[in-house]
């Protein structure tokens, strides 16, 4: 076996990170388990296609007993004990790493997945980042000459990293010519440059798990755990994984992911923004029923939400896990401040919400809304960390309360077609310019969000659904003449062909594809859009 670094570029941090030892680990790694990365994947295609067929899912039948059992996951590290408020963001460029960690936050999930384009600059400057980062010695100096330091006055977030999902490849590392698995090149960096100096610190080598569509996907990243513990002679269960379920399947696999993950467990995650990513993803030609309303209109409280972040809290407390919550997508405009008091108002709601039902913390988008987090949950927990104790026996959710999707309120109009496609075109541009997060009229962006609004599209054509506004069915037809329209709008607002706006053509592109085609649907808009990425 022969690993290579083909760079397309010079990156920083080239020689901190990709040294040879960190490679071997890299080449370790895919010898053991790229096999079975193949294997768990392949057989997402089947679930999907009996979900399409059926219009139905069922909580397993051959892991009835894990569900009834009586077990616990470990017991949760202390530096774990408070995730009251996680600000998320990504680790690259280095000024909202220190931006991050400075933020007063409990946690920064240090994303290498929805809210990183992974570009190589990209992906090897947030490793070296998060080397700096576990080292204390993160410092940056802005183009206009701004210094960014880490604050010494209070204990900074405890770093929990999110590898890529287990889909997408890394194209400038490659074995015998192959292209390396993204998720073990983000996890396998991290973890040989991090794990032992993280661990002396009294933290540890700490991940959320993203898109996870099968407890089998969860057994394969307990083995990698083990496996990279023994190699670098660090205790068993030292790794403590949340796994976001944010997919249609995990949520009725959520048991049994923990139970997999138990040696390695912390919690699970509500990611809304995926899970309806993915409801769209397994229904799309399950017929009418399963079409949602427009985006902005499918809330959490609309009810078959409510019934999965209801599970979600019952099933952590259960087996001694976090139950974590998940993205409002508001935020905060410094420029405006009408704009940022309704975005904190309903921030504040939905935080509110999550710490009442039980969840023990959850996610903000920006700085700026760390504090808001962390009072409605201090209101919720009282003098305690935690509220892991607080069991959710009342709560009783069935398949059919998780599939209620055609109850849910709202309309499919003209104009939310419309905006579908202007934030698809507008995020796969930021993306392909190498920014994976972008605020699009005040509301968050990152590539949960942008594959809700390419796949809605999609699955509208493919059920003719009328529009309440005007009348009229989504056709393939309707929508390449909005889709003209709205890269029109955008090249008009937006006068940047520096950074972004150079992409606007590449971008509309892959939008039009992945939403005309309907014979054949795309599993993810960033696999063709990597393909434009450097
Ligand atoms: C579905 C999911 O997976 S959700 C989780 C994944 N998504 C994310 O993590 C998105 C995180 N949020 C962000 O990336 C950003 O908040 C954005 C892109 C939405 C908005 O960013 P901006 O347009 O820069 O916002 P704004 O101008 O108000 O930022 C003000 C300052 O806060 C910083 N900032 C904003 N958000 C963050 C963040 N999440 N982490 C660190 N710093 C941040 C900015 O860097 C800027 O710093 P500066 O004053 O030193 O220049
Ligand atoms: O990762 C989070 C989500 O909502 O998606
Ligand atoms: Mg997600």
């Amino acid at each position: 076996m022969a690993i290579t670094v083909n760079p397309p570029y010079e990156a920083d941090g080239t020689d901190l990170i990709l040294t040879e030892e960190a490679l071997q680990f890299i080449e370790e790694l895919h010898a053991k388990f790229a096999g079975p990365r193949d294997d768990v994947l392949s057989k997402r295609a089947a679930a999907q296609e009996q979900a399409a067929r059926t219009g139905a899912m069922e909580f397993p039948a051959e892991t009835a007993d894990v569900r009834k059992g009586d077990w616990t996951v470990a017991e949760q590290p202390q530096s774990l004990a408070d995730r009251r408020v996680e600000i998320t963001g990504p680790p690259a460029p280095a000024k909202m790493a220190i931006n991050a960690l400075n933020s007063g936050a409990k946690v920064w999930l240090a994303c290498l997945e929805d809210a990183l384009s992974p570009s190589w600059q990209n992906v090897v400057d947030g490793q070296k980042n998060l080397y700096e980062a576990a080292r204390g010695t993160l410092q940056f100096t802005s183009p206009e000459g701004k210094q960014y330091n880490l604050r010494d006055d209070v204990p900074l977030p405890v770093v929990v990293v999110r590898p890529r999902g287990w889909h997408l490849p890394e194209k400038n590392i490659t074995i015998d010519g192959e292209r390396t698995i993204g998720a073990l090149v983000d996890f396998g960096l991290h973890f040989f440059h991090n794990a032992k100096v993280l661990s002396e610190q009294g933290t540890g080598p700490f991940y959320y798990l993203p898109k996870l569509e099968h407890y089998l996907e969860a057994r394969l990243w307990n083995e990698i755990f083990t496996f990279a513990e023994e190699k670098l002679g660090i205790p068993h269960g030292t790794v403590r994984a949340t796994v976001l379920i944010e997919t249609i399947p995990a949520a009725f696999q959520m048991e049994e992911i923990l139970y997999e993950l138990r040696d390695h467990a912390s919690g699970l995650n509500a990611g809304r923004w995926d899970y309806l990513f993915s409801i769209i993803k397994y229904f799309r030609a399950s017929g009418s029923d399963f079409v949602l309303p427009d985006r902005a209109q499918v809330s959490m409280t609309q009810p078959f939400m409510r019934s999965y972040t209801e599970l979600l809290v019952k099933t952590c407390h259960r087996r001694g896990a976090f139950a974590m919550g998940g993205m409002a997508a508001f935020i905060p405009n410094r420029r405006e401040p009408e704009v940022t008091a309704q975005a904190m108002d309903k921030v504040r709601e939905d935080k509110s919400r999550e710490a009442q039902d039980g969840f023990d913390g959850s996610w903000v988008a920006h700085p700026d809304m760390v504090d808001l987090c962390a009072e409605e949950f201090s209101k919720a927990l009282g003098d305690k960390a935690n509220q892991i104790d607080r069991q959710r026996d009342d709560v009783d959710v069935s398949a059919e309360d998780l599939l209620n999707i055609g109850a849910a309120q709202g309309d499919v109009t003209e104009q939310g077609v419309r905006m579908n496609l202007y934030v698809a075109v507008y995020y796969t541009a930021v993306w392909l310019s190498g920014n994976g997060a972008v605020a699009i009229h005040n509301l968050m962006e990152d590539a949960a969000t942008a594959e809700i609004s390419r796949s809605q599209v999609w699955q509208q054509i493919h059920n003719g659904t009328v529009t309440a506004d005007t009348g009229v069915p989504v056709t393939t037809d309707l929508v390449e003449k909005l889709l003209d329209e709205e890269v029109s709008r955008l090249r008009s607002e937006i006068n940047d062909s520096e950074t972004f706006g150079k992409y606007f053509e590449p971008a509309a592109d892959v939008v039009r594809k992945l939403v005309l085609d309907t014979e054949t649907y795309e599993d993810y808009l960033t696999t063709p859009a990597y393909e434009l990425l450097r």
